[in-house]
């Protein structure tokens, strides 16, 4: 891909606010760069909000609230159908942005626009099948009718590792379910939700449903929001430290919330394990998105018997993974987002060794214009290492041996986070004894990647309340009612 067209694809895109169905400035008229995180420069510069363009954001998404909740599930759907088709149509241009503000190679990219793109389809089947239930008491005098409500304006939080597959895994079934929302991107990588807002917008969503923020003062904008009364329901994705405040602040207004945070997942390897397969979700495991995924692996916990194999496999495949650009051709691993997560995953390995790990691979930033981090494997992790309680984000793989299955399981929920598990065992039995003992809202039994729209994500523990996709994604935005009325008969 030129930089002609790299250039054009940045001019298509709005540097605005998108409030009530306009493109508008900040009011302060203050602005934000967007940086490539593989060159550290300047790639555009958009509005940055004040508290009051929030105001005007929940404003709109209030006046648009009543009529949104009553368009008919089918008109609601097929706006995000016709949304889910034109992204297959701008899927290179949205592959293309995703890959200049974040780092992640194309073909990521081009993964990311599939997987957040389903959720677009899968809500937009959703939408017709809220459904509710008519009953009789047990006495026999009273008829029950229960039926589901949208929840109200929601105020959606987004990450900056998945910009477009976290935008819509919270606007879909938002939507769908009859909610008007205010979406806060990240500041690291506004341009693809302002994209999106636009591609919603082309599609026909009425003015006012779907509004943006872009800023760099997230705190300072999202208190007016937090502590209106209209607003009905907060959803977040990022780490459980800023996920907790946000709680206490959503306490304050009894929001329904769903949070989305961290996450420290075992990927456990027995000694019976197909170790071809094991290798395979191993690599999908840790260097997908370069392990800036709060479901990556995070602690390799292999049998003893295996654990050298194991580490001489990946390496060999670290080896082969070049770093680099993420539009160029044959690049396996792109930049980490900023210089922090380069120093957070230099400092986790450096922790390691001086703890008696070993290095066999990498270990250091790659010197030179952008934040890279050279693909790690450490073994020989012991316990009381950092790195085995932080969330690395990065591309290291960590290896500590264990002995028998109960050490497994120690190893396993030996942390505060409780996201996602990975399991590899050729054992039918152990496999489902895992299940029931791992703490943890997700696992991939004999699989490296769990993300899929139909699946109810969602972590247990520090991370998280709630579920988002799958049939359990919709009914985060909708609110139960019960009415009684007599008994016909009566
Ligand atoms: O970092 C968390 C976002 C979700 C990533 C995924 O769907 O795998």
């Amino acid at each position: 891909m030129s930089d002609t067209s790299e250039s054009e694809l940045l001019a298509r895109v709005p540097s605005s606010l998108f409030i009530g169905g306009a493109w508008r400035a900040s009011s302060s008229g203050a602005t934000l760069g967007v940086e490539d995180p593989s060159t550290g420069r300047t790639i555009a510069t958009i509005a940055d909000a004040t508290p009051g363009d929030a105001a005007s954001a929940l404003d709109a998404a209030v006046a648009a609230s009543a009529d949104w909740a009553s368009t008919a599930p089918r008109q609601r759907g097929e706006i995000l159908r016709a949304a889910f088709d034109l992204l297959q149509k701008r899927r290179d241009d949205f592959a293309l942005l995703m890959t200049l503000e974040m780092g992640k190679t194309l073909a990521e990219s081009q993964g990311e626009v599939t997987y957040g793109g389903e959720f677009l389809r899968w809500f937009s089947e959703e939408a017709v099948r809220i459904t509710g239930r008519y009953g009789i008491n047990p006495e026999g005098t009273g008829r029950t009718i229960v039926s589901q409500h949208p929840v109200g304006p929601s105020y959606l939080i987004t990450p900056w590792n998945f910009p477009l597959a976290m935008a819509t895994r919270k606007v879909a079934p938002a939507l769908a379910a009859g909610c008007t929302v205010v979406v806060k991107p990240a500041a690291l990588t506004p341009l693809t939700t302002l994209y999106f807002a636009k591609l919603l917008d082309d599609v026909g969503l009425p003015a006012g449903v779907l509004n943006v923020l872009t800023t760099s003062s997230s705190k300072e904008v999202s208190a007016p929001i937090l502590s209106d009364p209209r607003l009905r329901k907060l959803s977040f994705t990022g780490s459980t430290p800023v996920g907790v405040g946000l709680l206490k602040l959503a306490a304050d207004n009894v929001l329904r919330t769903s949070m989305e945070l961290g996450g420290n997942a075992p990927f456990v390897v027995f000694a019976d394990a197909d170790l071809d397969r094991a290798v395979d979700g191993a690599m999908a495991a840790k260097f997908r998105n370069v392990g800036e995924a709060c479901t990556a692996a995070n602690r390799f916990i292999v049998h003893r018997s295996i654990a050298d194999e194991f580490a001489t496999r990946i390496t060999e495949r670290v080896a082969r993974l070049r770093i680099g650009r993420g539009t160029e051709e044959g690049v396996g691993i792109g930049p980490l987002i900023d210089e922090d997560a380069v120093e957070k995953a230099s400092r986790l390995v450096k922790d390691a060794v001086a703890r008696g790990a070993r290095l066999v691979a990498g270990g250091e930033r790659v010197e030179g214009e952008g934040h890279f981090f050279a693909p790690t494997v450490i073994t020989g992790v012991t316990e009381g290492s950092d790195i085995l309680r932080e969330e690395i984000f990065g591309p290291v793989v960590s290896i500590v041996p264990f002995d028998d299955e109960d050490d497994a399981v120690r190893l396993a929920n030996d942390t505060e986070y409780g996201l996602v598990s990975y399991v590899y065992t050729r054992d039918l039995a152990r496999g489902q004894r895992m299940i029931e003992r791992l703490q943890t809202g997700m696992m991939g039994l004999n699989a490296g990647v769990i993300s899929n729209a139909a699946a109810p994500f969602g972590g247990i523990k520090q991370s998280g309340l709630g579920r988002e996709g799958g049939f359990e994604g919709i009914h985060e935005y909708l609110s139960t009612k019960y009415t009684m009325t007599p008994s016909p008969f009566a």
